[in-house]
Formats: C-alpha cells, structure tokens, sequence
C-alpha cells in the first residue's frame, strides 16, 4: 500500500521540519509548502491524506484554506495550526470545516494522536459519497421507505422537519439529505440549539461586527454565513428559546441575516433542515414553540421509525458497529453468540441505535475471547428499565416513513462545541500551555459526566451535549480509556 501524504502549510521554517520529522515517523510522506498560494497549487495537483496550515501566511490566511479544502477536497481532514492563546481563530477553523486545532507549541503527543484520528477520518470520508448511504444501515421495508424519501427530499429544496425518537439517526439522515442534493458541493453545518447558551445565540447563529459588544475583539460569521450554499441542521431545535425563533423565522423569511452591530443585511441561500426527539406539534400547542416558525420549518416531515419497528435490522447493525469496533482492536470484530443476538432482537431499545451501539461497545469490553454472550450485554430488564421518555409520535404526513418510505440528523460533529472556558481573570494572567489547559477543562468535565452517568457514554455524550461519536474522539484524543 503506498504511504499516506500530509500537506504542511505554515511559513515558519522550524515548524515545516517538526512536522516534517513528525510525521515521517509516523510513516507518512510530507509535502510543505510556504504559502496559500503553493498550497492551492499543490492541492490541484494531487490528493492529500492530511493537511496542516498555519493562521497567517505571507500570502492570505490558513481559514482560506480550510475553507477550500472543505469546498473541494472535503475527504482531506484539515487541522489548523494556531498561534499560542488564540482560541477564536482555532473555533472559527472548525466551524470552517476544520476537524481540530493544533496550538504552537506543538505538543507532540497530542499532535500524533491528532493524526491518528485525523487518518481514521479521512478514511471514514473516502469510503465514499456512498460513505453516508452505506452507513445508513437497514434493509426493513420502514427502512426502505426512509432512503426512498430521503433521495426524493434530496433533490428539493424545501425545509424539512425529522422527527423521531432520540437516537434514531435523525443526524445521519440529515446528512444523507444534504450529501445526495445538490448542495453537496456546500457545508453541512450541524448547530445542537440545546448546546448553545442563550446569550450567544444570536452572534453565534448570525455572527457579530468588531466593538458590537463587550468581547467582540473582530467580525465574525455566523453560523448562517458559514452554511451559505449548502445546510444548516437545526438539532434539537425545540429548545430554541422564543426570543431566537421570532429572529430565525424573520431570516427564513427574508433569506438573509444582519450580524449584530450590523448595518447591512447580507443574502444567504441556506436550506434549512431541522431535528427533536420532541413532539414539536404539542410543544406548539402548548404556547412554547411558535406555530409560525413551526409551519416554515416544518415543510415537509420525515418520521424516522424507532429501533423497536424495524427489529430486522438489528444484526445487520450490530455487525456494522462489531466490525468499527474491531478496527481497533487486536483480535479483529467480535461476534456475537446466538444467545446475545436473540436477546439483541428481544430487547426494547428506548434508546434506539444509539443504544446498541453503546451496549455493543461495553459487550466487546466485558467479553472473553471475542465472543459477546447475553451476560455480557447487560441489558435491562423491563422491570428495571426506566419509563421510555419517548413523547408521542407526531402525525405522519404523505412524506413519511411509516407510511411510505422514508427520513432522518451538532455546534457538533465536525464542529463540536467548544468547551467553555471560564474567562481567565486579568489578575490570574493566561495559562502559559493554552493547548494543556483547554485539554485539562475538557478532561475534567468529560470525567465529570462519565462519573455522574456512571460511565455510561451515550448519557455523558447526552449531558455535555456531543454525540456519541464526538465524545469518543475526545476520548481517544485525551486518551482516557
Ligand atoms: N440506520 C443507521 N445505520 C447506521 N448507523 C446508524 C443508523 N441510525 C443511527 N445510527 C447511528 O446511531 C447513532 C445515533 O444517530 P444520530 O446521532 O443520527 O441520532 P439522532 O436521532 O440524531 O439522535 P438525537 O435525537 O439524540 O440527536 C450515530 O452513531 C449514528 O451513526
């Protein structure tokens, strides 16, 4: 197999050669260049496993980059290289399309373990467009339904609402939606509205002029601008507070957003494609979620089924989840025994795919000799599982799943939310390792939810508003087993 090829765009001399040594102990070949304008051109000329770029370049800015990059060469994981203490520029790279962030000083275990997880990405990118088709998983004729909607919603372009319990998928259909339209060539911007504080929703959502308020050091986009010609996906977004969704419905209406401190409205061709695993409709009834709002988001709805009403696809998904947990083991995928899967097919999942996924991946750590028997995967009994916090189903209409085929959707994902740090006090001066102390809150407050959810990672993932697979990642980065 021939090596894997990183790009290292960064001016600094001394920096190209750590890199450089780096990385070649890690087996990888290395093309450095100086400037915005030779990386363009290398970037033309052939495909790049990985890609690092400094902020400042002689030239223009390493964001051009990642800007570019996720455009056109989006199976390239890019991290960007950022100057000591600037954590905004490192937030903005990643709401960009970045996949993370590397402070100078270069730490070099982080930066190798930044590597490994940036490879494994790129790999998950490459397995194809039809990465994302391939990983919705499911053959069960409400399955069936789903994906034969999704390619019908995929070619237009109206908001569409997917609904359906927690952990049905509704992220990866989302996904689908966007990857198979003709937006694919755009950005898919996933906003967990649960996971932002309310008094920086409105910058976040529509970003903010320099000296519009205590804090705003320069302009910054938004999360509109950032989705401009490809999706916004609105999860949880019936915890938008009332105030944000007068201001949203006025943006969908208008196409076009004001950043705060803003005089001028700038267009944004945004398709809007929105998640809960509440019943949005009651939510409107009851006063807390406007109905106005609720029509324009609500366009089109796609149900995605729970877990419970297409049991057959439950090997099927087991084995896909056993077969990306044994990537990283030793032994190759466990397997189950006839007694697990029967008890699998048997069991209820209130937490739907998500949940098996987290019950497989406790399976493989609890089992002897790569072979999950029932012992080991721990189910609850009925007795003792707690009342399914599942609300009613919405009413299906002519696009949905159950009835026909169909539907399915972070900040997250490729764009986690920051962890928010306290503001340093003047008089307590700046952490002098930036990188070791935003990894240091991260740990203690990951740890933190681990220990409060007794290490259940679905539930901790939940509380500190990532999904699963993010907290994974951070698992991984931060090396706590
Ligand atoms: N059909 C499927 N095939 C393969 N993986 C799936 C499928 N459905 C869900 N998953 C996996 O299950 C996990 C949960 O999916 P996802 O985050 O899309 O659910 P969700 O409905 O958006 O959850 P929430 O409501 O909590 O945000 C993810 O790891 C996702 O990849």
């Amino acid at each position: 197999m021939s090596k894997q090829t990183a790009l290292v765009i960064d001016d600094e001399r001394d920096i190209r050669e750590l890199l450089t040594i780096t990385l070649g102990r890690m087996n990888l070949d290395v093309v450095t260049v100086g400037s915005v304008g030779e990386a363009k051109a290398r970037l033309g000329e052939r495909k790049f496993d990985l890609c690092f770029t400094d902020m400042r370049l002689p030239d223009g800015s390493g964001q051009e980059i990642v800007e570019l990059i996720a455009r056109q060469y989006s199976e390239t994981p890019v991290a960007m290289i950022t100057a000591y203490g600037n954590v905004d520029a490192a937030v903005v790279a990643l709401k960009a399309g970045a996949f993370d962030f590397v402070s100078k000083p270069v730490d070099l275990a982080m930066l190798r373990r930044l590597v490994q997880t940036a490879l494994k990405l790129g790999e998950e990118r490459r397995s194809g467009t039809n990465a994302t088709e391939s990983k919705l998983i499911g053959d069960s004729p409400v399955m069936q339904g789903v994906r034969a909607t999704i390619g019908k919603l995929a070619r237009s372009q109206a908001p569409v609402y997917i609904s359906g319990e927690s952990g049905v998928g509704k992220e990866l259909v989302a996904r689908q939606i966007h990857e198979l339209g003709p937006r694919a060539g755009g950005t898919f911007v996933p906003v967990n509205c649960g996971a932002i504080p309310s008094e920086l929703m409105e910058s976040e959502f529509f970003g903010h002029k320099k000296g519009s308020f205590t804090g705003a050091h320069s302009d910054k986009d938004g999360l509109f601008q950032a989705a401009h010609g490809g999706t916004l996906f609105l999860d949880e977004v019936a915890e938008l507070p009332l105030h944000m969704q007068v201001k949203l419905l006025r943006v969908i209406q208008e196409k076009s957003v004001r950043p705060i401190g803003g005089r001028a409205e700038m267009a944004i061709d945004v398709r809007i494609l929105s998640a809960t695993h509440k019943n949005l409709a009651r939510l409107v009834e009851l006063g807390q979620f406007r109905q106005d709002l609720f029509y324009r988001i609500n366009v089109i709805e796609l149900r995605v089924p729970p877990l419970r009403e297409r049991k057959e696809d439950i090997p099927k998904l087991a084995g896909r989840v056993l077969d990306r947990l044994g990537q990283h083991g030793g032994d190759g995928p466990a397997k189950l025994r006839p007694d697990a899967l029967k008890a699998l097919l048997q069991y209820e999942f209130p937490g739907n795919v998500r949940e098996l996924e987290n019950v497989l991946e406790r399976a493989v750590a609890l089992c002897e000799g790569n072979s999950i028997g029932v012992e080991d995967l721990r189910l609850a009994s009925a007795t003792e599982r707690p009342p399914s916090p599942l609300p009613p189903q919405p009413p299906q209409d002519t696009w949905n799943a159950a009835a026909a085929p169909a539907r399915n959707a972070g900040w997250n994902e490729a764009r986690p939310a920051p962890p928010h740090l306290p503001e340093p006090r003047e008089d307590e001066g700046f952490p002098n390792d930036l990188a070791a102390a935003v990894a240091e809150t991260e740990r203690a407050a990951i740890m933190k939810a681990l220990e409060a959810t007794r290490w259940n990672r679905t539930a901790a993932a939940r509380q500190l508003g990532l999904t699963l697979r993010q907290l994974r990642y951070r698992l991984e980065k931060l090396g706590i087993e």
